[in-house]
Formats: structure tokens, C-alpha cells, sequence
């Protein structure tokens, strides 16, 4: 396998079954799945575990990346200060499809304290089954990039 079929996957310790549900759903349907932990309950740091993954991802050693914690939104926060990341919390399959159609996005996060397991392997096949669109996106996904430091 290559980089291109290789996802990373990471969470804090509030989700962990979630994140563990989504490793199996994706590795099902082909993807190579970069799981980084962590695998016991103990209580972690949310920005440690967003930047480990998120500097994979911006290696370019996986193509997409997975985030999981209690709300989504402190990984995801994590996660954008990596140059070349551009990841969002979503809670329903359209927006994950629209974060990958329209704003590129790389990773995706999801809260694990929020969103049902079911719908939150919707949410995964939306973002994973979706391409970017290029054309005036790319302009400003551009935009986006002259804005890292
Ligand atoms: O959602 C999160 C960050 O956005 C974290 O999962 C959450 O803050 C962890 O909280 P606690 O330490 O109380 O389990």
C-alpha cells in the first residue's frame, strides 16, 4: 500500500471506542489505517494527539487523516495550526462532504461525546467518498494556505 490509501486516526480518551469503530469500518473498504493510539483510558491531551497525527498527514506519509475527542473541536484546533492541514468537525454527512468538495480538507474531525456511532460512520463514507472540485475552491483554499505563518 501507499500513502494514498494510508488514513491516520487518533483521539483523547473520550473516544476511544468510536475511534475504534471507525478504524474497523474504514480498514473494511480498503484503507490502510494508521492507528495512533491511544489504546488505554487513561486521560490524554487532545492537542498532543491532534498534531501527532496532523503532522502526518502534512508529511504527506497519509493522505487523510481521522480525529476523534469529546466535542471534535479541540483536536480540530490542534490539528489546523500544522501547516498544510485543513480539517473540521462535522456532524453530518453534508458538511463532511462539502469540507472535502469545496474547502480540500485533509482531515476530519468528529466528537465522540456528540455523534452516535451510526451516524458517525455516515459521516466518515461522506467525507472519505467525496473529491474536491477544484476551480474558485482552489482559489481559496489557496487563500487559506497565504495564511499560514
Ligand atoms: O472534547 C474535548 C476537547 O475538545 C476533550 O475530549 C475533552 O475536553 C476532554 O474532557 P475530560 O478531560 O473532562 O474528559
Amino acid at each position: 500500500m501507499t500513502a494514498e490509501t494510508r488514513i491516520v486516526l487518533s483521539s483523547d480518551h473520550a473516544a476511544i471506542p468510536l475511534r475504534r469503530a471507525v478504524a474497523d469500518h474504514i480498514a473494511a473498504q480498503g484503507w490502510e489505517v494508521v492507528d495512533i493510539g491511544p489504546t488505554t483510558l487513561e486521560s490524554t491531551h487532545y492537542p498532543e494527539r491532534g498534531a501527532e497525527a496532523a503532522r502526518r498527514v502534512a508529511a504527506g506519509d497519509c493522505r487523510l487523516g481521522i480525529l476523534l475527542c469529546g466535542t471534535g473541536q479541540g483536536i480540530m484546533m490542534a490539528a489546523n495550526k500544522i501547516d498544510g492541514v485543513r480539517c473540521g468537525v462535522c456532524g453530518d454527512p453534508f458538511s463532511a462532504r462539502m469540507i472535502r468538495q469545496h474547502n480540500d480538507a485533509n482531515m476530519l474531525a468528529i466528537g465522540a461525546r456528540v455523534t452516535g456511532e451510526g451516524l458517525a460512520l455516515e459521516i466518515v463514507d461522506a467525507f472519505l467518498s467525496a473529491a474536491f472540485e477544484g476551480g474558485r475552491h482552489a482559489t481559496r483554499v489557496a487563500m487559506i494556505a497565504e495564511l499560514e505563518g
